[in-house]
């Protein structure tokens, strides 16, 4: 199985940037995890629904026919812990693949929410693009100890 995370806009921030690396690290030891980051449409001075389809188009292109897409969004549905870890499972055992998408400042196309397997809230408020990314992965990472039992999720 193999976790992709597409997020748009490059992080160099050094803020959050390090977590990330640390929690996909964590991560590398249960599933092949791999962070894309796709250049942000909004700063070509295209229009606002312009750039987000631009966006949801390279999006979309990377898109597999076994992979589940998951739509980051902050109305989306409000999961805890263990049922990701049962999401996860799943995946696992339909051999699928999870494509965790994370938009860019403007937020991501209709489109890809229409098209997503699942939209997942990380919580109702919203959260900057860069935090989203060290919540989702450190999520993951948590989801695949819950999977094997661990003792990291209390
Ligand atoms: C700054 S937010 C975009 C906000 C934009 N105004 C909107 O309406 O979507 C950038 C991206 O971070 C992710 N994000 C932010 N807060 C989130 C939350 N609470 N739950 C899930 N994803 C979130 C989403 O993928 C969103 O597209």
């Amino acid at each position: 199985m193999k976790v992709r995370l597409l997020s748009i806009g490059k992080d160099r921030s050094g803020l959050f940037e390090p977590a990330v690396q640390e929690y996909a690290r964590r991560l590398g030891h249960y599933t092949r995890f791999e962070l894309v980051e796709l250049a942000e449409a909004s700063g070509k001075k295209l229009k606002p629904g312009d750039a987000k389809a631009a966006e949801a188009e390279a999006i979309l292109a990377r898109r597999k026919p076994q992979d589940w897409l998951v739509a980051l969004d902050e109305r989306g549905s409000l999961i805890d812990s263990v049922e990701l870890g049962r999401y996860v499972g799943k995946a696992q055992t339909g051999s699928r693949d999870l494509l965790f998408v994370i938009g860019g400042d403007e937020g991501l196309d209709e489109s890809v929410r229409a098209a997503a397997h699942m939209t997942l809230s990380l919580s109702k408020m919203t959260l900057p693009h860069r935090l989203a990314r060290v919540v989702l992965v450190e999520q993951l990472y948590r989801a695949f100890t819950i999977l094997k039992g661990e003792p990291y999720h209390k």
